[in-house]
C-alpha cells in the first residue's frame, strides 16, 4: 500500500486539450468548508479535505454520518449550500454535465439496470462524457470500454443481460461502467458491497493498481475498517457531518476511534506480518457526545439552511 506512484502518465479521462496533472497543478480534490443539507435534514457542515494526484483513501464512519452525499456532492450531482469543492482546480458544480464526468467517475451503490440491457452495453454508458452530439461513439471508446471490461474481469459477460446477474457479479459490472469513464478521479461508493472474500481483495487490488498504474486518484466509501486499513494510505472518518479523523490508516484507526466515531469499545493490534492495524471490536458502547455546534454563519452566508434545491444540482 505504500509503494510509491510510477510518474504520471496523460491523466485519463481529459479531453485532448485538456492539461494533466503536473508539479505546482492544484490538488486533484479540494473540499472546502462544505456544508450540505436535504430539506429539514442537515447532513454535512465544515468539511474541508484535500487530496492529492494518485492518493488513495478510505471514507468511513457510521450509517447516515453523510459518505455518499459527499461523493454524490463531488461528482456534481448535488450541489453544496455552503463551501466550495474542486476537482482539478474546477469548481464541479459550475460545470457542464459531461465535463464534470470527464474529471470525476462515481461508483454508485445501486446500478441503473435497465431490463434486457447487456454488459456491453451498460458499459459503454460510461463513454457518454466523449460522445458527439449525435451520442455517437467516439474512436476508441469502444477499447477504453473493453478495456474496463476486462480490468474488472467481467470481459466475458459481455452479452449477458445485467438483470440476470447475481448481486457480485452485477456490483462488478458497475464498477466497469465506472472505469469505462477513464476518468482520473475515481469515487467508490462500497465496491466491495455483495463481494465474496475473494472478489472484495480482487476489486480492492485493482484499486490500488489504478492508483500506482494510472495514477488515478480514488476516494471510496468502505464500512470494513480492516480493508480500509489495509487498502488505503489515508483515512478519513466522518462523525455528525464533520471530519471526525484524517491521516495515515496507523495513526487513525485507534481505540478512540472505534469509541467516538462508531460508538464501539475494542482495541486495535498490528497484523502480525504486515504491520497494518487490526480491530478487535468488543461491544457498542454510548458515542461520546457530538462535538458543540458551531457559531453561527455570517450573515448572508447560507450554512445552516438546507440546500433549497434539496436534490440534484443539474
Ligand atoms: N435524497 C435524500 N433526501 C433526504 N435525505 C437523504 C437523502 N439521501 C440521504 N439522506 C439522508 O442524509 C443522511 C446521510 O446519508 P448518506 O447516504 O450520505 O449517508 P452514508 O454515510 O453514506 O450512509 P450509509 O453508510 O448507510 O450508506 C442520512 O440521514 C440519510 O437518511
Amino acid at each position: 500500500m505504500t509503494e510509491p506512484a510510477t510518474a504520471a502518465s496523460k491523466a485519463p479521462g481529459l479531453a485532448p486539450d485538456e492539461p494533466g496533472p503536473g508539479a505546482g497543478d492544484p490538488p486533484a480534490l479540494a473540499v472546502d468548508r462544505v456544508g450540505f443539507g436535504y430539506p429539514g435534514r442537515r447532513v454535512l457542515d465544515e468539511v474541508s479535505l484535500s487530496v492529492r494526484a494518485g492518493e488513495l483513501i478510505a471514507l468511513v464512519g457510521l450509517n447516515g454520518c453523510g459518505k455518499s452525499t459527499l461523493l454524490r456532492l463531488t461528482a456534481g450531482m448535488l450541489r453544496p449550500d455552503a463551501g466550495r469543492i474542486r476537482v482539478a482546480g474546477a469548481d464541479v458544480s459550475g460545470l457542464p454535465r459531461r465535463a464534470a464526468a470527464r474529471r470525476v467517475a462515481l461508483l454508485h451503490q445501486t446500478a441503473p439496470a435497465v431490463p434486457g440491457m447487456t454488459v456491453r452495453q451498460l458499459v459503454r454508458q460510461g463513454r457518454y462524457a466523449t460522445r458527439g452530439p449525435l451520442g455517437m461513439l467516439r474512436d476508441g471508446d469502444d477499447a477504453v470500454s473493453r478495456r474496463a471490461m476486462a480490468d474488472v474481469g467481467v470481459a466475458d459477460w459481455a452479452d449477458r443481460h445485467v438483470d440476470e446477474l447475481s448481486g457480485g457479479e452485477r456490483q462488478r459490472v458497475r464498477l466497469a461502467l465506472a472505469l469505462a469513464q477513464d476518468a482520473p478521479l475515481l469515487l467508490l461508493d462500497e465496491p466491495t458491497t455483495y463481494l465474496d472474500l475473494r472478489h472484495q481483495l480482487e476489486v480492492l487490488q485493482l484499486v490500488v493498481r489504478l492508483r500506482t498504474e494510472r495514477r488515478m486518484t480514488v476516494l471510496m466509501v468502505l464500512h470494513d475498517l480492516g480493508l480500509a486499513a489495509r487498502f488505503a494510505e489515508r483515512l478519513v472518518a466522518l462523525r455528525d457531518g464533520r471530519v471526525a479523523a484524517d491521516g495515515p490508516p496507523a495513526d487513525v484507526v485507534t481505540p478512540d476511534l472505534l469509541r467516538d466515531v462508531f460508538g464501539v469499545d475494542g482495541r486495535v493490534g498490528r497484523d502480525p506480518v504486515r504491520g497494518w492495524p487490526v480491530c478487535y471490536p468488543d461491544t457498542p458502547t454510548a458515542l461520546a457526545p457530538a462535538p458543540a455546534p458551531r457559531p453561527p454563519a455570517p450573515a448572508g452566508r447560507p450554512a445552516d439552511v438546507p440546500n433549497s434545491a434539496g436534490g440534484e444540482a443539474r
